[in-house]
């Protein structure tokens, strides 16, 4: 039997044409399914020590600034043997994800991933192939570093073997028990966006003109950082924003006004007070209605400001202490930066 990629599907509605598409590949037991969890099922990392291995190919889509499908290939299946369309699933996705666990001997890894790319750059010469070296939180950092100039140095060597000079391949060191996977996932999801140039650029001036250090656009169910600023970012500044959406989120639902109607049922409820396919997949619900938004300041001094913008966006800021006096400034900016956002997804 033949799979098209239309047939596997979990059941979140994808629409006609769900795109852009990311591929997720990997031996067994690689962490495909753990990453998928967490990331977008706000599961426990603790908790996947319990999942079972996946035997058929899932597909869940959702919905941001850019839709985006991520569909996950199990690790048992010969993709070549399973009669697998790949052709078909390789020449309509922009990226593939392929997950190496680097705390196990990887050649068999290396050699899958070499036989995959090759498929995938033939059915699809623009495909961005990322590959994930993953469960890094049980190397040491020196260790860590080694994994990657290893596995980069074979599986380019390797390339360059096959006369394959252009692909596009980058390498990510990442683990479910830190930030790394978030910010992994963040890179290739930016790479799918078409007007990531335009939104960093809005980014650089709204930074420029409102005395901001750092600023992100987050996706607040999945926490990918949508884009960035030009400034240089940090695993650390990043971890402190997802915290504070985190806390804002919880704090906004927890005092949120309940405007469902005395007769509505339980499943009237996720659709009114959350985000209708984040609520069904265990995703914190985003508040609809009134933005949320909200200002803190830590100990070292360094304001962190929110504010809730289009399509489930958050704009995440740093600021010194010194520009809190000229905050109705940077509200006035936002406002202005809201706008463009608004125009931007409009014309999409
Ligand atoms: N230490 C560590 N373990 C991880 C990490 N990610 C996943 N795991 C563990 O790896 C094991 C396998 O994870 P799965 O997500 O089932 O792997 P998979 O690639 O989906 O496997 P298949 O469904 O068989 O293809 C689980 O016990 C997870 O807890 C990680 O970042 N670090």
């Amino acid at each position: 039997m033949t799979m098209s990629a239309d047939e596997m599907h979990d059941g979140h509605t994808a629409g006609p044409n769900p795109s852009p598409r990311i591929v997720m590949m990997g031996l067994r037991r690689g962490g495909k399914s753990s990453i998928c969890q967490v990331m977008f099922h706000n599961m426990q990392p603790l908790d996947t020590l319990y999942i079972e291995s996946t035997t058929a190919p899932t597909t869940s889509v959702f919905s941001s600034f850019i839709d985006f499908a991520v569909m996950e290939l199990p690790g048992q299946i010969n993709f070549t043997e399973a009669m697998i369309d790949a052709e078909r699933i390789f020449s309509t996705c922009g990226a593939l994800i392929y997950v190496i666990d680097s705390q196990d001997e990887y050649i068999n890894s290396l050699a899958n991933l070499h036989s995959i790319i090759l498929h995938a750059v033939n059915a699809n010469p623009n495909i961005n192939i990322e590959v994930f070296i993953h469960k890094v939180d049980g190397l040491s950092e020196d260790f860590r570093l080694d994994a990657q100039r290893d596995i980069t140095q074979r599986v380019t060597d390797e390339l360059l073997d096959d006369g394959l000079v252009n692909v596009s391949i980058s390498f990510h060191l990442t683990s479910i028990f830190d930030h790394s996977i978030y910010e992994a996932f963040s890179r290739v999801v930016q790479k799918l966006i078409p007007q990531l140039a335009t939104l960093e650029n809005l980014l650089n001036v709204l930074c420029q003109h409102s005395g901001i250090d750092k600023a992100f656009l987050f996706d607040i169910g999945s926490k990918i950082f949508v884009a960035t600023d030009s400034s240089p970012m940090d695993i650390p500044t990043y971890e402190i924003c997802t915290d504070f959406i985190d806390i804002t989120v919880d704090m906004n639902n927890l005092y949120a006004v309940d405007r469902r109607p005395k007769t509505a049922t339980r499943t009237d409820a996720n659709t009114i007070t959350g985000r209708a396919d984040s609520s069904s997949n265990g995703v914190k619900p985003i508040p609809q209605g009134r933005p949320i938004g909200s200002t803190s300041r830590l100990s070292n001094g360094v304001i962190l400001y929110l504010q809730q913008m289009v399509k489930g966006l958050a704009l995440v800021c740093l600021m010194r202490k010194e520009s809190m006096p000229k905050i109705a400034l940077v509200e006035y900016n936002i406002e202005f930066f809201r706008d463009a956002l608004e125009q931007l997804w409009l014309i999409g």
